[in-house]
Order: structure tokens, then sequence, then C-alpha cells
């Protein structure tokens, strides 16, 4: 389907136009939750995660059969800045080994049934480094979020956004300073595994695009525009078309919630189709989770990015949809109920 959306305002609108979960499902799988063969709330969070699938779904009794995960690629001018323990070109060197199968995305896919599609974006034409101007221009940014927005198979039933772009924690961090409180040194992390060295000069990085860009400051689209690549616009816009085409999307790691979380600044519940998969060890994420309000389901000690964390958890949402719409009810087990 072609994006309905030709620039950054058209983008808003959509967002601002999206329709929220079928009321009517959420009646129904709640009133089913509460007939299962279990005491009430016995299944914890997996019974919360049922429901919200079910609204979004439009169906009481859903089950998650074609997931999707789309890695998007993309470069960053602030890279040569020398912000990532790895050189700029392991970004289009990943993207062969995805594409060869070789990668930890390409076994999670597998091991949960997951369809993956890679999509490089520009390699050969990294963003503009965002201490000296917007990494992206208006055409640049709305070309990537249609990419993104493109990407998103109607027939999928989750969605799995991943990024692979060297030098794009220092973009996840700029993004988060200019859209929440704090400064650059509460939002850089390690990324890739850069010394204290590495963290400092990441700090700086970060404090000149901010003052570089003080048209960001507090607006989600100028912010992905200026602070962030190719791959954070496009994850945004695959995150927003997951919401047109009614499938819900699990959140990955730090890069792809500081994407979301631009889409949440635009337009407040713009991500209410989504949960967090887990909590990366990049720094700045579990602020950043706290910030859009997602509690993330797993807790591994990941911080890989190509959406490996959130395809761990299409395992958790998998099994939820097995339980609520698989298991019998009291009546129909012959099991006597609490009362
Ligand atoms: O998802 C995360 O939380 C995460 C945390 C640290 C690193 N990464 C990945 O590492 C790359 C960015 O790290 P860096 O050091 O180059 O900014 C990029 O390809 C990300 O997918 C991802
Ligand atoms: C090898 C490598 C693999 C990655 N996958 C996602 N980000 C990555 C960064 C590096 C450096």
């Amino acid at each position: 389907m072609t994006q309905p959306f030709s620039s950054l305002a058209d983008f808003k609108a959509v967002l601002e136009q999206a329709s929220g979960p079928d009321g009517s499902a959420i009646e129904a799988a709640q009133e089913r939750n509460n007939q299962l063969t279990k005491p009430p709330g016995a299944l914890g969070r997996l019974e919360d995660l049922a429901v919200w699938y079910a609204g979004w779904r439009g169906d009481a009794t859903p089950r998650i059969e074609n997931p999707q995960v789309v890695v998007f690629a993309g470069n960053h001018g602030v890279a040569a800045r020398g912000v990532s323990a790895f050189p700029a070109e392991v970004t289009a060197q990943m993207v062969m080994n995805f594409q060869h199968g070789g990668a930890a995305i390409n076994q999670l896919c597998a091991t949960f049934g997951a369809n993956l599609d890679v999509i490089a974006l520009d390699l050969d034409t990294p963003t503009a480094d965002f201490t000296a101007g917007p990494a992206m221009s208006e055409d640049e940014v709305v070309t990537a979020l249609s990419t993104g927005w493109n990407a998103v198979d109607p027939a999928a039933d989750l969605f799995v956004a991943g990024e692979m772009g060297i030098g794009n924690t220092t973009s996840g961090a700029a993004i988060c300073a200019a859209l929440f409180s704090g400064s650059a040194e509460d939002w850089v992390g390690r990324g890739t595994g850069v010394d204290d060295a590495g963290l400092a000069l990441k700090a700086r990085v970060v404090t000149e695009g901010l003052a570089a860009n003080p048209q960001a400051k507090g607006n989600g689209l100028e912010t992905l525009r200026c602070l962030g690549g190719r791959e954070l616009a496009a994850m945004a816009g695959a995150i927003a078309s997951a919401r047109f085409h009614k499938i819900p999307v699990i959140i990955d790691g730090f890069i792809c919630t500081a994407a979301a979380a631009c889409l949440e600044k635009t337009c407040e519940g713009a991500l209410d189709h989504t949960v967090a998969g887990h909590q990366s060890r990049e720094a700045g994420h579990v602020q950043a989770l706290q910030e859009i309000g997602k509690e993330p389901l797993l807790s591994m000690g990941l911080r890989l990015g190509e959406g490996s964390g959130a395809a761990l958890a299409i395992g958790v949402l998998k099994a939820a949809l097995d339980c609520h719409s698989g298991m019998a009810t009291f009546a129909q087990a012959g099991v006597t109920d609490g009362g």
C-alpha cells in the first residue's frame, strides 16, 4: 500500500486520525479470560497481553500465526566523529549477513516462525552530521517514513521493527535528550562497547547536536528529522503503518524506543498498539521506556538491536494468545469455579 502522506504535516494528520482498538472484542476477550480454568489473574501479564492483543485485532480468540520482523539499516554522518566502537562499513556488512541468514535475528525469527525482511536505506549516503545542522531534509525523512510505512505486510498479525546502524545509539540519545528532560550525559550509553573516553565524546557530540538543532526540542517529528536517521524514521513509519493495518507491534531496544517516542510526542496515544519487548542494557533505555509509559516484557541483558529483544518477546505474546484462545473454560472442563 502506498503511504497516505507526502509531508511531515500529512504524517502528523495520519497519526491524529488513527483509530483505536475494538471495544467489543476487548469486552468479549475479558469475559472469556474470566471463565478460563485458572484462578483469576494467575497468568499475570499474559492475561493483559491477550486482552490487549484481542482488542487491536478485533477478535476475542486470536492466535499469532504470521509475525513479521523488518530490519531497517541506515548510516549516520555522526559516525565519522568516532562515536562507535565499530567502523561505519559494518552497517552494510551486517546487511549482507542478515541476507545470508547469519545474524542473531535470523535465528530468532526461525525460532518463533517470523518472516524477516531486511531493508537498507541509502547506505552509501549517510545522513548529515547533526552537530552541523539537521541530519535530514524534510524530503529525506518523509522518504524514510514512507519506506517504513510500505514495508509492513498487511497480512501480518504481529510486527517488530528492528534496526542496524553504526552510530545510532548517539542518534537515539540525542532524540531522548531533545524530547525528554535531562542532559546528554543522562542519555548516552556504551552502544557497541565504547570506553569511558568514547562515552564522554558521545555526550559532547549529543550536546553539540542539540545546540545545532534548537528547533527539535520537544517536537517529535522535527527531532526525528534533525537528530534521527533513515532507519529510525523507517521504524517510526512502520510502527504507524502497523496501527493503520490493526497489527500490534513489539518495540525493541533503545534505538527503536527513541524512534517510537517521536510518534508519541507528536500524538499522545500513538503507541497504544505497542508493547515494549525488552529492557536493553543500553544506559538510557530504562528512562526512555518510563517516559513513554511502557513496562518491558523481558529483561535479558541484550544490547544488540536488529529487533532481537522484540523477536524474543514474540514467544511471550504467542504463549499469551495460545493460553487465552486454547484453554477450556470452567464449564467446558467440568472444573468447579471459585464462585
Ligand atoms: O537496541 C539496543 O538497545 C542497542 C544497544 C546498543 C547497540 N545496539 C546496536 O549497535 C549499533 C549502534 O551502536 P553504536 O555504538 O554504533 O552507536 C546499532 O546497529 C544497534 O542495532 C543496539
Ligand atoms: C557486529 C554488529 C552486529 C550488530 N547488530 C546490530 N548492531 C550491530 C552492531 C555490530 C557491530
